[in-house]
């Protein structure tokens, strides 16, 4: 586990996580795009770091992977502009938004909230920090997720239908975002189920 893990784990800062933000996914599965943008938060319970367990919450039976571009932010905000909002962050991860499918599907009929579909103890792992530097151009990356060595996700950011700096003027109209805080930027299609024993590898490539 390499040091830069710490900035994750140690701080534990909030996580805002955008659903539906690819055209693949909102395509696959039927979905009309979402606006404004639909918003989940998982509580700093929720990090884990990578090789560490994930635990199926009590009940679940369809737990889903969702591979996502993590944006770290590195300056508070409230009201951040467009224009400025680049200048909050501090880097990148890559993140999982653990899902307990069949509680989500549950709290959508039943109109009742997320929380427990999205926010559950280890349900958000993520990889190391990436410093913004780094990263030529987060609009352009593409990440993938394999499960049991097989191919699941492989999309790429320039897919999203919310850009990093709308969601970040969006979400800190509501949510001040402070340093260490991870927005999950949405998952590309093919999610699917995991079960007990399954090994979950992510990557993200052309990082310069
Ligand atoms: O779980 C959902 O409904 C949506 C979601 O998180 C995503 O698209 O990343
Ligand atoms: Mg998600």
């Amino acid at each position: 586990m390499s040091g830069n893990y710490a900035r994750f784990a140690e701080v534990g800062r909030n996580i805002v996580a955008v659903g539906r933000n690819y055209r693949d996914d909102a395509t696959e599965s039927g979905n009309a795009k979402l606006e404004p943008p639909n918003l989940s938060l998982k509580p700093a319970s929720s990090y884990i770091t990578e090789g560490t367990l994930i635990k199926i919450p009590k009940g679940c039976s369809s737990l889903h992977h969702e591979i996502e571009l993590g944006v770290v932010i590195g300056q508070k905000g409230t009201d951040t502009s467009e224009g400025s909002a680049m200048n909050h962050v501090a880097g990148y991860g890559l993140a999982l938004d653990m899902t307990a499918r069949d509680f989500q599907c549950i709290a959508k009929k039943k109109g009742t909230p997320w929380d427990m579909a999205k926010g559950f103890d280890t349900s958000c792992p993520v990889g190391k920090f990436i410093p913004k530097d780094a990263v030529a151009d987060p609009h352009n990356l593409e990440l993938w997720c394999k499960v049991n060595a097989a191919l699941k996700q492989n999309g790429n950011t320039k897919d999203m239908i919310f850009n990093i700096p709308y969601l970040i003027s969006y979400i800190s109209q509501y949510f001040t975002l402070e340093p260490n805080d991870i927005i999950l930027t949405g998952t590309p299609a093919g999610v699917s189920g995991v079960k007990a024993g399954d090994v979950i590898q992510g990557g993200l490539a052309k990082i310069d």
